[in-house]
């Protein structure tokens, strides 16, 4: 069955590229369409710029670059983006719309765990990531390396795109509903509200050592966004323990790599987002938060007991981070349709069954 409204799953998105409403300098790669999102790729040059900015109503982005540009960096042959400079590179990927079709950005989760910012842009924008029903023209990413240095190339997918056609959120009244029925967050009592299920973290930690977390090192050598199982982990994270009292102090100036204490479970005719908890209740906030794919902790695609992993920091106060306290908000829409293809069923997928996992940049063991 397909629903009218509701994000687009890989085989619609297959057809958008057929009839030409989203382009690419390139082939399609043969895993870059996900069951519920697209992955976009680094054109061939990074623009390195003075600051951040917002293209706004009356002008294009590259109206803003001509101005703002410091020097341009060729990605051919890859090029190591340093922390601390904001770059903007032109996607391969490019958009025609239809009127009724909208679309938003999000940092791979892959990229959010190397606290890499990143965000779409578009041409008259006034909105990170947000892409307007109807859009036509070029995709743009803004990219900000917060703790390590990187590699980056031509081809190189930071972040990643859903289409969808009308609102299909689900209220919290469906989303009770939808719990009660498939288990979307292993809690005895669901906390439900603003149209999201409530996610905690675990500061317990798990296995006999206790481990609950790591926190990025400063100063460390590059990493290489293409390649897997290549990094030492003790070179890039110092990893946190629990001391018997589950609580842990964030430093404002660090970065974190939490877990969450409940299982999650996206079921396979919906996708997932999470959400930052209301930042009024504190001074911290998961980072990158991220999308959760149809599939994604599914019994049925060997999901059973995946959590979400989060990246957390406090702004401008040292915060005590209790176990068991809200951090985000998973919202959960329809799909038009059950993807062909879902997470952990042999598309290569990095983190089904995942515990407390770093990216999967990182060698285990
Ligand atoms: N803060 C987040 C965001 C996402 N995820 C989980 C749910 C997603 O379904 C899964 C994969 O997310 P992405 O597709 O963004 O990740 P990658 O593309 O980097 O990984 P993969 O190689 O698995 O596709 O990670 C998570 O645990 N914590």
């Amino acid at each position: 069955m397909t629903r009218t409204t509701g994000i687009l799953a890989d085989r619609a998105i297959d057809a958008l590229f057929a009839e030409g409403r989203l382009k690419s300098e390139a082939p399609l790669d043969a895993d870059q369409v996900q069951p519920a999102s697209l992955d976009l790729r680094l054109g061939s040059k990074a623009l390195r710029v003075r600051a951040s900015f917002m293209p706004g109503r009356e002008h294009k982005v590259a109206d803003k670059l001509e101005r703002l540009t410091l020097h341009e960096i060729d990605l051919e042959n890859g090029a190591v983006l340093e922390t601390g400079c904001v770059y903007i590179v032109p996607l391969m990927e490019s958009l025609d719309l239809p009127q009724d079709m909208s679309a938003s950005a999000n940092p791979k989760s892959s990229t959010g765990r190397l606290d890499i910012f990143t965000r779409v842009m578009v041409d008259h924008a006034q909105e990170f990531d947000k892409i307007p029903a109807g859009y036509r023209g070029p995709l743009y990413l803004e990219i900000s390396p917060r703790t390590f240095p990187v590699i980056v190339r031509r081809g190189s997918r930071l972040s990643q795109i859903r289409f969808r056609v009308g609102h299909s959120l689900l209220s919290d009244t469906e989303l009770l509903d939808l719990h009660k029925a498939e288990t979307l967050v292993a809690s005895e009592v669901p906390n439900v509200s603003g149209g999201g299920i409530a996610l905690s973290i675990d500061l317990k930690g798990s296995g006999p050592d206790g481990l609950i977390g790591y926190r990025g090192k400063h100063h460390t050598s590059v990493i290489d966004v293409d390649r897997k199982a290549a990094h030492d982990v003790l070179d890039f994270w110092e990893p946190l323990y629990s001391r018997g009292r589950d609580e842990l102090i964030l430093d404002p100036d660090e970065f974190y790599i939490l877990v969450s204490r409940e299982a999650v479970h996206v079921p396979p005719l919906f996708a997932a987002e999470m959400t930052p908890y209301d930042p009024l209740v504190g001074e911290f906030r998961v980072h990158y938060a991220g999308f959760f794919d149809p599939g994604f902790g599914h019994a049925g695609a060997g999901g059973a007991g995946s959590r979400a992993v989060l990246e957390v920091r406090s702004h401008e106060v040292p915060f005590i981070l209790e176990h068991g306290q809200v951090i985000g908000r998973l919202v959960y829409e329809h799909m038009q349709e059950r993807p062909a293809g879902l997470y952990g069923t042999g598309l290569g997928s990095s983190y089904q069954a995942q515990g407390l996992k770093l990216s999967k940049h990182f060698r285990v063991g």
